[in-house]
């Protein structure tokens, strides 16, 4: 089975003031997380669209979701405490609902990426059909400086780095083993998903992203996604 997985548990603390989580944020004349949905739609190939929210929102997810998708393969699934609990959320609802098979494989996708393309998508499909787990990049455009809030500690050559996107998709057996192998001081240090898999010695294969495949997560995004939006119609 070929399973989509949109994170859509945050907060949005980075966002700042505002009402409500920002995937629930509207961008043009919709909410983020329904223009992110819709590009998953169009992709025949899924079996199953979970969409992992926040416990409290679940019934706002419910309303929207009935207002905006008529796709059957959609499902509200409760999101964890941090990123990955939420995407362990989605595995262990796959697992309850359908099992886990063997060729079995899942593209997750940050709820606040609403631009992805159906040629990223196809390529993480096409690309995990045949690796254990697959990254969306982007080459670095600024300098990547590592370093300490005080003194800089490496400035690795730009050719060589990348921004890392999402969808990351993984063999659903292989992320359920590389994530019940992580400590929790290992769990605490991550801040996307494929790092589960290569703590765990697994190669990750690249698929080339798009910078317009950006995060929605400060006020200064959501103007550039409104401008972008607007451009387009
Ligand atoms: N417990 C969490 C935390 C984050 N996410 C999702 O992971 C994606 C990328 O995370 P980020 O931009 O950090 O979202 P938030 O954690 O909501 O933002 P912040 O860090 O500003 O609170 C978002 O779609 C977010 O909804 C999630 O599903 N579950
Ligand atoms: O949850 P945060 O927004 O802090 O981080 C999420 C990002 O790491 C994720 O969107 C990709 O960049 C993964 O490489």
């Amino acid at each position: 089975m070929i399973y989509a997985q949109i994170l859509a548990g945050g907060k949005g603390t980075r966002m700042g003031n505002v009402p409500m989580p920002k995937q629930f944020l509207l961008l043009a004349d919709k909410p983020i997380l329904i223009h992110t949905i819709e590009k998953f739609t169009l992709e025949s190939r899924f079996d199953a669209i979970l969409v992992v929210c926040p416990v409290d929102w679940i019934s706002h997810t419910e309303d929207l979701i009935k207002k905006y998708i008529t796709d059957d393969r959609v499902r509200i699934v409760t999101g964890g405490s941090d990123r990955n609990e939420t995407l362990m959320s989605g595995i262990a609802y796959i697992q309850k609902q359908y099992g886990i098979h063997d060729d079995d494989v899942v593209v997750t996708h940050d709820a606040v990426r609403p631009f992805i393309t159906q040629r990223i998508i196809n390529d993480n499909i096409e690309a995990v059909l045949t690796h254990k787990a697959v990254d969306t990049v982007v080459p670095a455009i600024d300098t990547i400086v590592r370093g300490t809030d005080k003194q800089v500690i490496d400035i690795p050559v730009r050719s060589e780095m990348y921004q890392g996107q999402t969808p990351q998709s993984f063999h659903i057996q292989t992320l359920i083993d590389s994530y019940q192998a992580l400590s929790t001081t290992q769990k605490e240090t991550l801040s996307d998903s494929c790092k589960i898999c290569s703590l765990a010695g697994q190669s990750i294969s690249l698929v080339l992203g798009e910078n317009y495949n950006f995060k929605i997560t400060t006020p200064f995004d959501l103007r550039v996604a409104s401008a972008l939006v607007e451009e387009r119609s």
